[in-house]
């Protein structure tokens, strides 16, 4: 297998927090060389690229709204239009869909039928496009099959402000909803979450922290606005994720209903760099789909960076050996 050239697009707060520096290094020991995107310069003087690795969520969020952010990500698009060989990871369509919690949610609600075998579902949830009337809200949620307590999140799913959500406990709670949002029935599971690291044809299982119990129904309870970040990273220790009394501790999910869910998800996405985040009901013990990432942090997974060279390599071989579309546009 002879060497590749492979660009990483990433923000800065990215490529510190996936320490790129070091994986350079890691990957000039096998032949690869990689190199950091300028998105402010023409990608055509920093190429060429075999492959090209980004999380340019933040910029397609801001292009939005923001005419340079549009430039930029305009200069990425036309590069890459320009150069049908280089594989990008992950393509931009697959990676748009999945700054949508519309699009993405509906993806994981497929999964109940498309893994029915391994009783894998996704909570009830509700799209909340515009400023609704609370009775007109309940009456939605009663057809969705959304109940109390319910956890409101962000249409947008990546970037700063996506991460902001709240846990609504009655009708009451409901004028605390800023549309357009996603309103999903909250699934007890003992403060739990199950992260799985997709690379590639690999994944990882990493727990961490997550939001405790709740009275199922609804309550008397103001709304209670946290943020994600706070709440299920390795370090996270708050009043939310701790357990009142002593809980069972569970055990972990099934590593094959997770390959199962995992390859499903692999075909249905085309990507090769996401999270998903599982709960496990403590009172169905049912598997349950509650996020997907795009290129996640990973932490908690030493084998990161060889899997991403690893991956890196087999698509490198397969531009090598002709690999047709399949190959250069998913990075499966
Ligand atoms: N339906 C749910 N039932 C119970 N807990 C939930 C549910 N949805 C989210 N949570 C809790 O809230 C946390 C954050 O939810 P979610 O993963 O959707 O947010 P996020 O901002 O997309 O997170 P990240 O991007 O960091 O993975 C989860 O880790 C879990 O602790
Ligand atoms: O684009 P954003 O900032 O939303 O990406 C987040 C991503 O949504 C997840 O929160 C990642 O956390 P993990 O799922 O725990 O990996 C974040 O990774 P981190 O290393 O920055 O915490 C992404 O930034
Ligand atoms: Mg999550």
């Amino acid at each position: 297998m002879s060497g590749g050239r492979v660009g990483f697009c990433l923000s800065d707060k990215k490529r510190k927090r996936m320490n790129l520096d070091a994986f350079a290094v890691f990957c000039e020991g096998h032949g690869v060389d990689v190199v950091q995107i300028d998105l402010t310069r023409p990608l055509v003087h920093q190429g060429p690229f075999d492959v090209i690795v980004h999380k340019l969520s933040d910029v397609i969020v801001e292009a939005e709204q923001d005419s340079q952010s549009q430039q930029l990500l305009a200069n990425f698009q036309s590069y890459v239009s320009a150069h049908p060989a280089t594989v990008l990871l992950d393509p931009l369509p697959a990676m748009t869909r999945l700054l949508d919690r519309f699009a993405s949610y509906r993806i994981m609600s497929e999964l109940r039928e498309s893994l029915r075998d391994w009783s894998i579902c996704s909570p009830p949830y509700l799209e909340i496009h515009r400023a609704s009337e609370p009775p007109s809200i309940q009456q939605a949620m009663m057809t969705q099959g959304v109940s109390f307590p319910l956890i409101c999140k962000t249409r947008v799913a990546h970037g700063s402000l996506s991460h902001e959500m709240s846990l609504i406990f009655s009708g009451g709670g409901l004028e605390d909803i800023r549309p357009p949002c996603v309103l999903q029935s909250f699934v007890n599971h003992g403060a739990v979450l199950h992260k799985v690291f997709v690379v590639g044809d690999r994944h990882f299982c990493v727990e961490r922290p997550s939001l405790k119990n709740f009275p199922s129904g609804a309550c008397d309870r103001k709304t209670i606005f946290f943020n994600s970040h706070e709440v299920s990273k390795p370090e996270s220790n708050s009043d939310l994720t701790a357990l009142d009394g002593q809980t069972a501790s569970r055990a972990p999910p099934s590593s094959e209903a997770v390959a199962a869910l995992v390859g499903e998800l692999r075909v249905q996405l085309g990507m090769a760099l996401f999270g998903v985040d599982l709960i496990i009901s403590i009172h169905t013990h049912t598997l349950t789909v509650i996020d997907i990432n795009i290129f996640p942090g990973y932490e908690g997974v030493p084998q990161f960076f060889s899997s991403l060279l690893s991956h890196i390599e087999s698509v490198l071989d397969q531009r090598q050996a002709g690999g047709g579309p399949s190959a250069a546009t998913t990075g499966l």
